[in-house]
């Protein structure tokens, strides 16, 4: 039995190994405009939309930008990105991404996802686990990116279960931001001093135990 009415998952970062991906595409488009880029930078990055993480990464850069050349930028990097996805496979579903999805279903709950990728669905399908989500956010709605907590919500109302009753897993700071204004129950997948915000962090979901949250 677990407390929780709902389970909604983030993508990148917690059920394959994507946010990897986005570093090099945004480090290569960074490196282009003289912008040094590396991990610790990075890590502000996780979870924050497109267009959000160019403004950051131009933020550092000497000159300034037309909206023209910013939409240019970001599709240049998207472009790279989905070269660097285009082989993934459900082999590349990080390890207990399955057991995880599949122990909340036989519990009971109800499955979403809230991924503020707009690859979000490509993803899934080349995973082969499109599925077993009962709602998907299409990333295209939402106004308000990571921190907010609009695609929480979204998620939640969807899946018809009240935000408290949900349980929301990201490994992104602005993630975990995000699920805990929306008044969720937050489990980091990653290091614990970095999601110092959530309620509990786990290493990767091959350490997902429902029964102990
Ligand atoms: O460019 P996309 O695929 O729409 O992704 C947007 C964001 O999606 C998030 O899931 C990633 O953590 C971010 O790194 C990424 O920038
Ligand atoms: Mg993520």
């Amino acid at each position: 039995m677990s407390r929780f009415k709902a389970v909604i998952f983030d993508l990148d970062g917690v059920i394959t190994d994507t946010a990897r991906y986005h570093y090099l595409a945004w480090k290569r488009l960074a490196e282009t405009q003289g912008v040094h880029f590396d991990e610790a930078f990075n890590e502000h990055l996780k979870g924050i939309d497109r267009m959000g993480s160019l403004e950051l990464i131009l933020a550092s850069s000497q000159r300034s930008y037309s909206q023209e050349e910013k939409l240019a930028l970001a599709d240049e990097k998207n472009e790279h990105y989905k070269e660097l996805i285009v082989t993934m496979s459900p082999g590349d579903l990080l390890p207990g991404a399955v057991r995880a999805l599949d122990t909340c279903r036989t519990a009971g709950l109800k499955i979403g996802l809230a991924s503020v990728s707009r690859n979000a669905f490509t993803v899934l399908d080349r995973l082969g686990i499109r599925g077993k989500f009962d709602y998907v956010v299409d990333a295209a709605t939402i106004a308000k990116g990571k921190p907010d907590p609009e695609i929480f919500l979204k998620a939640a109302r969807e899946l018809d279960v009240p935000p408290a009753e949900c349980l929301g897993v990201e490994d992104a700071v602005a993630g975990v931001a995000a699920i805990k204004s929306a008044g969720m129950w937050a489990l980091g997948i990653g290091d614990p001093q970095t999601l110092e915000q959530a309620d509990a962090v786990i290493p990767g979901l091959a350490q997902f135990d429902l029964a102990s949250y």
